[in-house]
This record gives C-alpha cells, structure tokens and sequence, in this order.
C-alpha cells in the first residue's frame, strides 16, 4: 500500500498480485510501450507557457522525479499528501493514500510544436517527427489534437492514473497548462502473449496481430529509433501516434453481423481470420469462396492494415476503449483512442492510415477527432537522469 511519508521502498508490503505490482521506472528504454497493457488509461498533452529554457528543464527533473516515486506505490513529493507543514500545501494531493502502485507506467513524449523557436529545439527535431499529413475524412478538432509535451498514464486502477496526471499538472502550473486529456478504460490491445486479447466498442477482438514484447528482433526492426535513424537523443526512444476514433456506435449495432465480420475480415466470436478456425490462424489473403471472390473482402480492415499490404510496416498498438459520456442528441460519445508506438510514423502509421482512410468499409461507422505526434525518448537510466536529459544537453 502507499504510504504516507518517505519510507524506503524495501520497507514497503509486497503484494503477490500482479495488478498491484510496480513496475520498474528506470531502464533502456520507458515503461508503458512494451509494458503487458494495463486496463486503464488517463492520457494528458501539456502546452508549455513557460518561455525559459531553463524552467522547462526545471520542470522535467521535478515531474521524473515524482514520476519515479508515483509508479512505484508512493506519494508525488517527499513529504506526501499529510506529511508537510499545515500552512503549506501538501506536495501530494492524497487521492491515492493507501492504493498500490497498480501497474502505473508513466511514458512521456515530445510533440513537434515543442520544437520551435522557443527554447532552441529547432535543430533537434527528429525527421522522423514530421507532421503527419491529412487524411481523407479526418474531423480533427485542434482543441484536442497536438500538444507540447504528452505524459501517458497507465495503470490498473483508474484511481492511480488519475491521480499521476494530477499531481503532473500540479506541479506544472505556471509552467505548463493541460491542453487536452483522455481517459479510457478498457484496454484494446494485447503488447504481451501472455494476455487475453480484449475487445473494442465494436465488439471484436482486437490487438491480436499486435507487436508484442516477446518479439524481440521485431521490435529492434519497427519499434525503438536506432543509431542513425535520426538525432542521436532519441536512440532507444520510440514515436507515438494518438488517434481519438469516434464511433457511430448506434449505427454500428444495427449493422448485421456478417458485415460487421467482413469489414474486419475475422470472426466476432473467436477473432479468427474469415478464411480461418482459431484466433492466431495466419490469414490466407488468396483464398476465394463463391464467385472467385476473396474470402477476405479486398477491402477487409485487417487486409488494408496488414504488413504485407505496407512492405512489411508494423505497429505496437496500444489503444483504450473510451466513453465521454453522450452527447446530448442521445448518443453515447464513445471510441477508440487509439495510440502506437513505432520506429517511424513516416514508414508505418500513415502508409497504414492512408490505405485505411481510402477504402475501409469501417470508415462509415468511424470519424477521427483528434491526432497527436510525440517523440517518446528512451528511458531514464537512473536517478540522476531525467526525461528529456539528452533532449536539452
Ligand atoms: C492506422 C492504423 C490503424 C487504425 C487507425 C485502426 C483503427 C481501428 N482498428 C479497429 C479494429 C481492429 N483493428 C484490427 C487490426 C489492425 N488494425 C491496424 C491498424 C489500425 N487500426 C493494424 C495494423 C491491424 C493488424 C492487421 C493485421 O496484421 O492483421 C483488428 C483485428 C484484430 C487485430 O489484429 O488486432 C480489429 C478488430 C478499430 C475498431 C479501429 C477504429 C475505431
Ligand atoms: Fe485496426
């Protein structure tokens, strides 16, 4: 459980439970990309209004400093939610007293507008963080698109994940303000063999073609930036794509369920490829049924989507269910925040998208309303490390 002064983590209970457990902060690369998904999600992109370089830099080492007590089960500052002085407010706002650390990851990333005039960056932006283009049918609202600095939360309890976003914020202000943030709650990918595939709002399986972490030598071909791929502070770091995907879930719910299985080209039940049994069956994109016809539709999701359609291109999707409640025209306001982590957004999510946004049948019943680019650099190494470290050197 968390505690409420600055105990040593060793002196801490250790639970047997694996959604209670922390997860290490320090490491290569940062934790919540590879990390099994958890099933919560509170995701934050960050405007930066200090002007002062040395603010900004300020404000990193503090944020991966409460970063790395928070993912471990303790409060956001030394003195904790009801350790400090009375006259003073508490250096942790106290919504988590008691909970375990749940699984929090905390990943940050860095969106291109930080790579402007303001504090020098302009030299340092990696081509890879090049503006992703328009896509057909896009209704991106920039209130909820973009973003300075992006901090993912993910963790078992929505409780943690909140209250590691707030106490961010917290600490922010004056230097920094919350553009836009995102809760979800249900995971819709697997990054792990070792866990179920989930379902989307739509109801299917999803994530099951997924990069996951057990693919080692896939993920040094399509995940973390290498030497030579760029700006050399990036090496081991990863480029996140954020796609808030609106759902016309009403719609979709009165669509019969063999269209529903031919716009995914796999079973509802099981999640198996239409031309296949079980889940993990490789699809046979050459088969045909009546007609000569493809068994999976031409324009099937999951053919449109596959790395053989795009050179080989894969993508660690890491993605949650959302509902924002509904709209006042009495329809539930709800999705999928798609998020995924790649190597180069150039090579991998806008190919992708660009077959997706042209032809997929799914599109009738989807609208994209917000899109987000970050530089997720590498992970701190220790405590004398910080986010951004090697950014700003
Ligand atoms: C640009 C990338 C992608 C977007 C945007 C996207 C949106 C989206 N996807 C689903 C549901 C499913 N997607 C599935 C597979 C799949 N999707 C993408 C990419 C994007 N999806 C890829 C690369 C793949 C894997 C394709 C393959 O190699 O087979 C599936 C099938 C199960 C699975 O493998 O995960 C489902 C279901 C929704 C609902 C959605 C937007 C709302
Ligand atoms: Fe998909």
């Amino acid at each position: 459980a968390r505690v409420l002064a600055d105990e040593p983590p060793a002196a801490r209970p250790v639970s047997s439970s694996s959604a209670s457990d922390a997860v290490p902060f320090y490491g290569r690369h940062q934790a919540g990309i590879t990390t099994p998904a958890q099933d919560r999600l509170h995701f934050v992109a960050f405007d930066v209004t200090t002007t002062e370089r040395a603010e900004l830099v300020d404000l990193l080492q503090e944020w991966t400093a409460a970063a790395a007590r928070m993912t471990q089960g303790r409060d956001a500052g030394a003195f904790g939610a009801v350790g400090g002085a009375p006259e003073a407010p508490p250096d942790d706002t106290g919504e988590a007293l008691g909970l375990p650390a749940s699984g929090l990851t905390l990943t940050v990333g860095f969106g291109p507008s930080l790579f402007d005039e303001r504090f020098g960056l302009a030299g340092r932006r990696p081509p890879a963080l090049a503006d992703l283009p328009a896509f057909a049918g896009d209704g991106l609202l920039p209130e909820i698109s973009g973003g300075d600095i992006c901090v993912q939360a993910c963790a078992h309890d929505p409780q943690v994940a909140v209250h590691a976003i707030r106490n961010l914020a917290r600490i922010g202000f004056g230097r920094v303000t919350v553009r836009y943030s995102q809760l979800g709650f249900g995971r819709t990918s697997s990054t792990s063999r070792t866990q179920a595939t989930p379902r989307n709002l739509m109801g299917f399986k999803d994530g099951t073609n997924n990069l996951k972490l057990e693919d080692t030598a896939m993920l040094r071909d399509h995940l973390w930036a290498a030497p030579g791929d760029g700006p050399a502070w990036m090496d081991g770091g990863a480029y996140l794509v954020t796609r808030k995907i609106r759902m016309h879930i009403e719609t979709w719910d009165r669509a019969p369920l063999a269209e529903q299985e031919a716009i995914f080209g796999r079973d509802k039940g099981e999640g198996a490829p239409l031309t296949g049994k079980a889940e993990f069956d490789e699809p046979d994109f050459a088969k045909t049924g009546l007609g000569g016809e493809p068994v999976i539709p031409r324009d099937a999701h999951v053919r449109l989507a596959h790395p053989t359609s795009h050179g080989g291109a894969r993508l660690l999707r890491r993605g949650y269910n959302y509902v924002d409640g509904s709209d006042g025209l009495g329809r539930l306001d709800a999705g999928l925040f798609f998020m995924a982590y790649q190597r180069d957004p150039r090579r991998q999510f806008v190919p992708v998208q660009q077959a997706l946004a042209a032809t997929d049948p799914l599109n009738e019943y989807i609208k994209h309303v917000s899109s987000g680019l970050f530089a997720c650099p590498p992970g701190v190494v220790d405590a004398s490390d910080h986010w951004g470290r090697a950014l700003f050197a």
